[in-house]
């Protein structure tokens, strides 16, 4: 039988970076939340079998949501760091998804995913021990500033990605590494960094570069371009 595939929502940040009132998850873009485009995005996906969000104690915006597109969704509550979020989900998750299910953790504030990359890092994560994050290759010069915001330095690109989401690795294994980081007392920024630190080496499967995270305002604006353009281009 084919492992379960359950997806994962860090949704308990406080969007800093952007500003204003309303945590940037639950602001609208194309006519619904950021949040409830990534969960459209994860659980109208036919492999996909439910999802955790991991909210803020305090979240006061949270519809209650417990089914979408016919599948679970449940909540927990996150914790002060990214890693503590992710975590928290996981320890959520239903007692019949086993250390072998395929966990997709995906960025509440990344709106814009698509079915395609979903289904190609769904086959990579399967088919690598390791796991699989989507991202795209570096395609800027990338240059090293002093603290004056000017150029020290030309830094190599060759061989340099930007991470995505969603990171897809094996419930078990992403468990114990998010745990070894903690314990440690070194904050990963990311799920891959965390499996790293154990020795892994994921899979990078190059994914659409308008899959952005929503950071700052002028993000939102984009966002909401790409969202009202809708699945026109796949
Ligand atoms: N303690 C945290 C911090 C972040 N996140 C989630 O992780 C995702 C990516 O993080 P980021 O874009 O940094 O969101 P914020 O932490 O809210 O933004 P900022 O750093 O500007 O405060 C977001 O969906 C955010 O809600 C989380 O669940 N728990
Ligand atoms: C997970 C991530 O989106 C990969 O690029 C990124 O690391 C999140 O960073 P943030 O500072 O928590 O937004």
């Amino acid at each position: 039988m084919t492992a379960r595939i359950w997806a994962v929502l860090p949704a308990a940040g406080r969007g800093t970076r952007f500003g204003g009132e309303v945590p940037k998850q639950y602001l609208e873009a194309a006519g619904k939340p950021l949040i409830a485009h990534a969960l459209d995005a994860l659980l109208s996906h036919a492999r996909i079998d439910g999802a955790v969000v991991a909210l803020a104690a305090d979240d006061p915006r949270w519809p209650g949501w417990t089914t979408r597109h016919g599948k679970p969704l449940l909540r927990c509550t996150g914790g002060g760091e990214r890693a503590d979020s992710v975590l928290a989900a996981l320890h959520a998750l239903p007692s019949d998804v086993g250390d072998d299910a395929l966990v997709l953790v995906h960025d509440a504030a990344r709106p814009n995913l698509r079915a395609g990359d979903l289904d190609r890092l769904i086959d990579a994560a399967i088919a690598h021990p390791d796991g699989a994050i989507l991202g795209a290759p570096v395609r800027d010069t990338l240059k090293r500033a002093d603290a004056a915001s000017h150029i020290v330095a030309t830094e190599p690109r060759s061989a340099l990605w930007r991470a995505f989401t969603p990171q897809a690795f094996r419930r078990g294994a992403l468990s114990a590494a998010l745990e070894r980081a903690r314990a440690d007392g070194v904050v990963v920024t990311d799920e891959a960094m965390a499996m790293e630190r154990m020795g892994a080496h994921p899979a990078l499967v190059e994914g659409r570069e308008d899959n952005l995270k929503v950071t700052t305002p002028a993000d939102l604006a984009l966002a909401e371009y790409l969202l009202a353009r809708g699945t026109a281009d796949g």
